[in-house]
């Protein structure tokens, strides 16, 4: 049994697989003031209520977009799985062929979701992973990473305007019965979900344009399924891309 943990701005997601079998999954949120020990009791209570013991996890792979809580997980591993974490970085087998400027500046998570959609949906291929950001990648024909682009993720947006603007509210990210508000919180979803629907579209035909291709367009992260609905370009939401890509890693490096 291998442990697999993507850790994103907003929340670390665990997910122990048995084989190719995902048979467990958790959330947690990525808290950088937590210590080793806190995150411990969390993961340690996760495990016990599944019925698994830290002996049973043969290894754990690991990828991290938060550099400063990165030594304290990778510490956590060792604590409290008895494992060193296989850390998705420069020195690793992912199989992918980066061709960003700096190879090392890509997020892990984007890499990781490189990975498995390459082997699940083929290629030419557009990912969409809704996190903290929002992030669209894009592998040719031939598998080529080539890169992407990065856009403030739906939370943020709607944080932003509750932050900024005196009369604005807190909303619930949920989609609105018209695009026409006749309320303050109606109107601002109506700007926030089609919004982010109309710029998925938007960049995915870009894409499409710029490269003359019909890529499979997968879309994956926290917020994913509400956009999808809307979206005319996205396929699939595939809310376990991450994980796999993990698992796929860990394997190449097995
Ligand atoms: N299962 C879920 N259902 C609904 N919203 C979620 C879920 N998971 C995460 N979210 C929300 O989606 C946003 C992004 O989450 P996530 O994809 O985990 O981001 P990150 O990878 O940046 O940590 C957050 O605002 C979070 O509250
Ligand atoms: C773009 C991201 C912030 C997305 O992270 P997330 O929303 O999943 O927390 C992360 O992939 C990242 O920090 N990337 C490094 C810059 C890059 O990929 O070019
Ligand atoms: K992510």
């Amino acid at each position: 049994m291998i442990l697999v943990v993507d850790v994103g701005n907003t929340n670390i997601v665990l997910g122990l697989y048995e084989g190719n079998i995902l048979t467990h999954d958790w959330r947690l949120s990525t808290n950088r003031s937590s210590t080793v020990d806190e995150y411990g009791v969390l993961i340690s209570n996760l495990f016990q209520f599944a019925g698994v013991r830290a002996e049973q996890i043969e290894g754990v792979i690991l990828s991290c977009v938060v550099p400063p809580i990165m030594s304290v997980l990778e510490q956590l591993f060792v604590k409290y799985v008895g494992k060193e974490a296989l850390v998705v970085g420069p020195g690793i087998k992912t199989g992918l062929n980066i061709r960003y400027e700096n190879p090392k500046d890509v997020g892990a998570d984007r890499i990781v979701n490189a990975v498995a959609g390459i082997e699940q949906y083929g290629t030419p291929l557009v990912i969409v992973d809704f996190g903290t950001a929002t992030t669209f990648d894009y592998i040719d024909a031939s598998g080529a990473y080539l890169g992407g682009a990065i856009v403030p993720g739906i939370g943020i947006a709607a944080e932003a305007l509750y932050q900024r603007a005196a009369k604005l509210p807190r909303i619930e990210l949920a989609k609105p019965k018209t695009v026409i508000g006749r309320n303050t919180v109606a109107a601002m979803q109506a700007g926030i979900i089609f919004g982010y629907a109309g710029q998925v579209d938007g960049i995915v035909r870009r894409i499409c344009k710029e490269f003359g291709v019909q890529p499979r367009v997968i879309a994956t992260g926290g917020l994913a399924e509400l956009i999808a609905g809307e979206s005319e370009t996205i396929e699939k939401v595939d809310p376990l891309l991450t994980l796999e890509g993990l698992r796929i890693v860990y394997e190449r490096n097995g």
